[in-house]
């Protein structure tokens, strides 16, 4: 296929009567995550694998290839890198690893600056299950005093917390400040640093890595005599697919970043 930009491929008119099918390319295309974005793309009647890049390969593969989107399940450590090569090429990027903070998303806000037509998403979970248990959380937050979130995961994961349960505790600490909840009860004096898990925003975060897990999340919320626990379960690496599928899908209607697949979903 003839190297072409993003916004040139759009503006290429389908064959009368056909949609032209999304050329995808893949980061990190041999691993956990990748693989399985290799297959679900590879049985979507809409879609074609036109690249697939993994560590030591040619990232310009993606671009000669055509891609229109990329989706990259890599590291946190050269994800950014390959959100910049993406943007320069004009390619629409469908990001699932994890690792951004409110500064790298706002560098990548910046490179998307002078390319108005691309489109990048940033997802922490594409599990509609976990992006719904997001939803609950924060509509539950402003009624208990003491809210913590446990993730727990496979231990060949290479990050903690999980991209998932940050963004979770951010979520649910916002939806607290809004309703003016003050800072949770405890007591606690730990006599083991790191008892108590991570602070985030004032949410306890703790990580328990398990050999048989996927990829797991309960937030517990407690009021005066009663406890909520929020629970979600990805037993398999396929519950990620339809919402990696419809990003892919879904991003080149939507240029600029967006966090999270909430609005892909119409919540
Ligand atoms: N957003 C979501 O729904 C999900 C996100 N994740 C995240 O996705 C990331 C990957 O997770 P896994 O697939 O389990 O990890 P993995 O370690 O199995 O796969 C990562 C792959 O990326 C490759 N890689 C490393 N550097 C690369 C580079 N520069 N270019 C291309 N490929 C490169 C590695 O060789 C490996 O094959 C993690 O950050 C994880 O937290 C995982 C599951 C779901
Ligand atoms: O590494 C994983 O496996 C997962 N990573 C993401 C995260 O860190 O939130 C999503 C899911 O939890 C699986």
């Amino acid at each position: 296929m003839t190297p072409s930009s993003a916004a040139d491929q759009h503006a290429a008119p389908a064959p009368a009567g056909e949609d032209p099918l999304i050329p995808v390319g893949v980061l990190g295309a041999r691993g956990r995550m990748g693989t399985e974005v290799v297959k679900a793309v590879n049985a979507a009647e809409d879609l074609e694998l036109v690249a697939m890049v993994d560590a030591g390969d040619w990232l310009f593969d993606v671009a000669n290839a055509g891609a229109r989107v990329v989706v990259d399940f890599t590291r946190p450590d050269v994800v950014m890198d390959n959100i910049r090569f993406c943007i320069d090429h004009d390619i629409h990027c469908v990001v699932g690893t994890t690792g951004f903070d409110e500064a790298k998303l706002a560098t990548v806000a910046e490179w998307l600056q002078p390319k108005p037509d691309v489109g990048v998403v940033i997802a922490p979970n594409f599990g509609i299950g976990a992006v719904l248990l997001m939803r609950f959380a924060q509509e539950a937050a402003r009624f208990f005093p003491s809210t913590e979130v446990v993730e727990l995961h496979h231990p060949n994961k290479v990050d903690a917390p999980s991209g998932t349960a940050v963004r979770t505790a951010r979520l649910i600490a916002a939806a607290r400040r809004a309703a003016g909840v003050p800072a949770a009860p405890d007591a606690t004096s730990d006599s083991l640093p790191g008892a108590r898990g991570a602070d985030v925003e004032g949410i306890p975060v703790h990580a328990v890595r398990l050999t048989g897990l996927v990829a797991h999340q309960e937030v517990l919320m407690g009021a005066g005599g009663e406890t909520l626990t929020l629970r979600h379960d990805s037993f398999d690496r396929a519950s990620f697919m339809p919402g990696v599928l419809l990003a892919v899908r879904e991003i080149g209607r939507h240029p600029g970043l967006t966090v999270g697949i909430e609005g892909f979903l119409g919540l």
